[in-house]
């Protein structure tokens, strides 16, 4: 297959390509992926420039129907394109459909959000003025998106944007670019008229700049690591451009005394391992108090023992791959880092398949402490350690003592602890007896502290991002 841009309304590969191989099997090719050159950019956000006016004055009614084809059709094609996924970035193929079917939701979602999405009318404080205050789009945005969710987040940025008006640049991680293409080869014939959706595959680290330098481009929003994100809105903000940022976690799980053992296990589980561990939202902090840690430690790596780690589209296999080969050494150092810290390590050993795939098994690391790196540092693999805590009090400072925000979880049947927790837990978003991966598509998602920068994204709460707000002050 042939991976390309799309740009003003057509499709080119240009000259310049990669290879695009699956982490299960590298014997197998997917495709060969446009790597744009300026040029291309250059034209992609020309071609948005050139169509934010007519597109921001359409009807929501045209904005409706639109996300809502796009929306029908990714629901239908979800076993499909949940293939290519799996097959692309090596979740298995029971989560690869589950998140293109999210995907299709979110569609459907910001369809609605283009009939709903309204302004205030009030009255002025002074006599016979009204006021209206009402929401404009922002012109054209560029997206950048990671690795890991390579559909979802795509389409949690892109939907919202045509929702709310406005033209789009997309610009997806190098390492995916087949769902990107499928997402743009169905947005292509939803009825968007040229320019409004422009999709530029290639290097981050050349078109990333090139975005944001551009005034044509009014915004950024960007999911991804840390370094980079902090350089995308220190130049965004030199040039005073809007910017939404979410990037890393360190997330939190506290286990206390009285928790369900079994809710415990299985939340932690999926939390740490299910994706291989690559979910900003991964729980990689297991704080668990005295009472239950040794019932806990041993329950939980047995099951993660007994995990079946293999090849994403075989149906046994309950967990993947590592998406790609830096990673997968990233989190095997991590695993030696760990160890020379006086971490027990489980698991984690680097496992040899026919396929040549980038497997590995998952690790589970006790007696760690909270200042070791391994409980500082996004790790992004399935790697998760255990803190010991006395009581509820030193595990909630444990949690909140992070750089991160992202998500933060508790297990335990006390609603004192539990209602305590979602007050003073130091995070965007907070579970209680569930895993701290795996968010509703229909409301916020976003972080605190380190984690996430600007307007929250997704729900209706996109819509902050999106648009700007304008006063009008009419004397009739
Ligand atoms: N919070 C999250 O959801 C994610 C966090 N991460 C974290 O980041 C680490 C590294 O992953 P990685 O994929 O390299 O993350 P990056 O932050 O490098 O990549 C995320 C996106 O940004 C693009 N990008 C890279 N450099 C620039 C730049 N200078 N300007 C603008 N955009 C740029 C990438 O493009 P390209 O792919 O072409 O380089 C990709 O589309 C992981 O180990 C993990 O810790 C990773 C993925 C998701
Ligand atoms: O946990 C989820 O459902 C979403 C996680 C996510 O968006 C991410 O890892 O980037």
């Amino acid at each position: 297959m042939e991976f390309k841009n799309f740009i003003d309304g057509s499709w080119e590969i240009g000259t310049d390509t990669t290879t695009n191989i699956n982490p299960s099997d590298r014997f197998d090719t997917i495709g060969i992926a446009a790597r744009s050159h300026a040029e291309q950019v250059n034209q992609a956000i020309d071609s948005a420039f050139e169509a934010a006016s007519s597109w921001a004055n359409t009807t929501p009614q045209q904005r409706f129907d639109i996300l809502d084809f796009v929306g029908t059709e990714i629901l239908a094609r979800r076993e499909e394109i949940g293939r290519l996924l799996s097959r692309e970035e090596g979740k298995i193929l029971t989560e690869g459909i589950g998140e293109v079917a999210r995907a299709g939701q979110i569609f459907k979602f910001f369809a609605g959000e283009a009939l709903r999405s309204n302004g205030d009318h009030l009255p002025s404080v002074r006599p016979g003025v009204d006021i209206d205050v009402i929401r404009q789009p922002l012109g054209v945005v560029g997206l950048i998106t990671p690795w890991n969710f390579p559909i979802a987040i795509p389409a949690w940025k892109i939907a919202p944007a045509l929702a709310y008006g406005n033209t789009v640049v997309f610009k997806p991680a190098e390492l995916v670019p087949g769902c990107a293409y499928v997402l743009a080869e169905i947005l292509s014939r939803s009825g968007l008229p040229d320019g409004v959706f422009n999709l530029v595959i290639g290097k981050g680290s050349v078109i990333g700049p090139q975005l944001i330098e551009n005034k044509k481009i009014s915004a950024i929003s960007f999911t991804g690591s840390v370094p980079t994100g902090k350089s995308i809105a220190a130049d965004c903000g030199a040039r005073l451009k809007k910017v939404q940022l979410e990037m890393g976690g360190k997330n939190p799980m506290i286990v206390l005394d009285d928790a369900d053992l079994d809710v415990a296990v299985e939340a932690c589980l999926n939390g740490a391992f299910f994706s291989t561990g690559q979910r900003c939202t991964a729980s990689s902090r297991l704080i668990v108090t005295e009472g239950i840690h040794d019932r806990f430690v041993s329950t939980l790596s047995d099951r993660m023992s007994k995990l079946i780690v293999g090849h994403a589209l075989e149906s046994t296999t309950q967990m993947g791959p590592v998406a790609e080969v830096s990673q997968l050494n990233q989190n095997l150092d991590y695993i030696e880092v760990a160890r020379s810290e006086g971490g027990n390590v489980q698991g984690g050993e680097r496992l040899s398949r026919d396929t040549d795939g980038y497997f590995m098994a998952p690790a589970l690391i006790t007696e760690t402490n909270n200042n070791n790196r391994i409980n500082r540092e996004e790790v992004f693999g399935p790697i998760a350690s255990v803190i010991r805590a006395r009581d509820y009090e030193e595990a909630l400072t444990i949690a909140n003592d992070t750089p991160f925000g992202l998500a933060a979880g508790i297990c335990t049947q006390s609603l004192k602890f539990a209602s305590h927790f979602k007050k003073f837990s130091q995070a965007g978003m907070v579970m209680v007896n569930l895993p701290t991966a795996g968010v509703d598509y229909h409301v916020p998602f976003g972080g605190i502290k380190g984690s996430s920068f600007g307007a929250r994204e997704q729900g209706t709460y996109a819509a902050e991002f999106y648009t700007s707000v304008k006063t009008a002050y009419v004397m009739p």
